[in-house]
């Protein structure tokens, strides 16, 4: 993304609100980068923006050197999973596929493989309904991945997860990156979540969104394998980004914590 700005349409009187302006970002083929920052400085926008759902104002989006379009060549997950509710699992993972052609037994044989991959083989009859919440969220991770997309897009994909769920999809999702290797795109809220999964680490401020510092993790992977948080290199990194979010959201007038002496308000 080059010089990218986007701004939405006034509601009322309201005026338009600048989301990104002037945003230079750019992702490496094959690496895991994760967008934090506080809440509406952009990080949706610029998914939106990669998946080609939305149209920058100014500048420039290419994504593998071409305008961005939406399609199979792209995998995109979403915090609510978005699991069509009266079809099967098998049947919403099978969706996905319907743009690329396959033969009959070529669609089975992907759906089968990738709830298999997720640990779902034994619920592909089963309807969304009847699943919990890190359940629904691997059927979403099914259905992004069947596609073999180039690129997956995440949006706080994890963040209605419990906790321990949310770790065990941590693992898994590592996992699945160490043997295929997409280029990932991942937008949260936990600075924990960024670290452990990252190559790097874009830091956004809020209006407008723009980026204000890119950091490299420079941890080895694979990383399910050790225990990263126990690291020096995550408790510095963990205390940087924090210490910068916290500045971010004092100092910004338009926050609910806008409080820029930091000293306790009641
Ligand atoms: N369709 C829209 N219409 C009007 N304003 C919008 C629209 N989409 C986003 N915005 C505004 O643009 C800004 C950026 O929104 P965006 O959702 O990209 O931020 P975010 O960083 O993902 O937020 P959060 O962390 O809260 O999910 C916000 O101020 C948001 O209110």
């Amino acid at each position: 993304m080059r010089g990218v700005s986007k701004a939405f349409g006034s509601h009322g009187n309201a005026s338009p609100v600048a989301a990104l302006a002037n945003l230079d970002l750019r992702v490496p083929e094959g690496s895991f980068v994760s967008v934090v920052g506080p809440s509406g400085c952009g990080k949706t926008t610029i998914l939106r923006l990669v998946d080609g759902l939305l149209a920058a104002d100014a500048g420039e989006v290419r994504v593998s050197g071409a305008p961005p379009r939406p399609g199979p060549q792209v995998g995109f997950v979403f915090q609510g999973f978005r699991l069509i509710p009266w079809a099967t699992v098998e049947a919403n993972v099978d969706f996905a596929l319907t743009s690329l052609r396959l033969d009959k037994a070529e669609r089975a044989e992907r759906v089968s493989r990738y709830l298999a991959t997720v640990g779902l083989s034994r619920f592909a009859k089963a309807y969304p309904g009847t699943l919990s919440g890190g359940m629904k969220q691997r059927v979403a991770l099914a259905r992004a991945l069947a596609t073999d997309p180039e690129i997956l897009l995440m949006d706080e994909p994890f963040a209605s997860l419990d906790a321990q769920t949310r770790e065990l999809m941590q693992t898994e999702l590592m996992k699945l990156w160490e043997q295929r290797r997409q280029t990932v795109l991942f937008v949260t809220h936990s600075v924990d979540e960024a670290i452990l999964l990252s190559d790097r680490i874009v830091l956004m401020s809020p209006r407008p969104g723009r980026v204000i510092e890119e950091i490299e993790v420079g941890l080895p992977h694979p990383r399910w394998q050790y225990d990263v948080r126990a690291t020096p290199r995550f408790t510095e990194l963990r205390t940087r980004l924090w210490s910068a979010i916290r500045e971010l959201v004092l100092n910004d007038p338009s926050s609910d914590f806008h409080n820029p002496s930091g000293r306790p308000t009641a």
